[in-house]
């Protein structure tokens, strides 16, 4: 439920496992999760690191396979079978990660990065002037303005202006779900917050699902509806982000809370 209203599952798993390895080299990174994620739902998965955060993204992203377990994709067993279904796929699923830095070809300049985006979406035949407005409106949406950047390499702009742009990639791919794994964990604190608040505008505004993946459950508290707790490859706890948050029952999420100590009371800044 959100407002109000019941929400339609755009992404389940059961059973979902992966296994690197084998024999002795055997490692579990994700084990038996069941999910489900809504659409126009804010979720997040909290976990230190190596609990399998990044391993599920993959899986979820269709980029490795499942050793076990089924994915449906809108109410229907996920079909990425062959490199066709896969691009169908992601059609529906996109994703920004870290690393802004590594997500862009740094030989391809702003426009051009943009421009794939509106000829992936199929609207490859729209005149030129209105690709140029396509352009100018997404890049309204982050804050950054278009006819600055359209000369620019990717290498000549700021960590938090990149994570903006493949910001305004996703406004212009409005794919059904956002995969952020860490978007905000490279860029300061005012960045942070900006990127934030842009993922929530635009889950309101396309009623986009956002998978957000973080090690910081403070963050998780204030941006999310639901939130799962991941340790060693298992969801130890799911839930309302303030029930889950606010009372705890796994020894791994108060062991997480209690490195934040403060999450919920106001700060105290005199004292710093
Ligand atoms: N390609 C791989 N081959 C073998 N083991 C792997 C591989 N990828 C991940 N693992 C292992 O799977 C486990 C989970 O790793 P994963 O990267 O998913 O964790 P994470 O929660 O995303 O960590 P971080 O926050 O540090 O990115 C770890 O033990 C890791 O060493």
């Amino acid at each position: 439920m959100r407002d109000g209203k019941e929400l339609k599952p755009c992404l389940s798993g059961r059973g979902v496992t992966k296994v690197f390895g084998f024999g002795d080299a055997k490692t579990v990174a994700v084990d038996h999760v069941d999910f489900d994620f809504h659409e126009g739902e804010f979720v997040s998965i909290v976990g230190e690191s190596g609990s399998g955060k990044t391993t599920l993204s993959k899986m979820l992203l269709g980029l490795i396979s499942v050793t076990e377990g089924e994915i449906d994709f809108q109410g229907k067993p996920r079909d990425i079978s062959n490199g066709k279904k896969k691009k169908e796929y992601w059609k529906g699923i996109q994703a920004i990660f870290q690393d802004p830095f590594a997500s862009y070809n740094m030989f391809k300049r702003v426009d051009s990065v943009l421009l794939d985006c509106i000829n992936m979406r199929g609207d490859k035949n729209l005149p030129k002037e209105e690709k140029e407005r396509l352009m100018t409106e997404a890049c309204s949406f982050v804050n950054l303005k278009y006819a600055e950047l359209t000369n620019k390499y990717p290498f000549e702009l700021s960590g938090g202006q990149m994570q903006r742009l493949m910001i305004a990639r996703i406004f212009l791919l409005k794919p059904k779900i956002l995969l952020a794994d860490e978007p905000t964990s490279m860029i300061d604190a005012c960045s942070r917050a900006t990127i934030l608040d842009m993922l929530l505008k635009l889950r309101d505004e396309i009623n986009m699902t956002i998978i957000f993946i973080t090690h910081d459950i403070g963050l998780a508290y204030y941006v999310s509806d639901n939130v799962y707790i991941m340790e060693h490859g298992k969801f130890v706890e799911s839930g309302p982000a303030e029930e889950v948050i606010l009372h705890p029952t796994a020894a791994y999420t108060k062991r997480l809370i209690s490195d934040v100590p403060k999450i919920y009371e106001p700060w105290d800044l005199t004292t710093v």
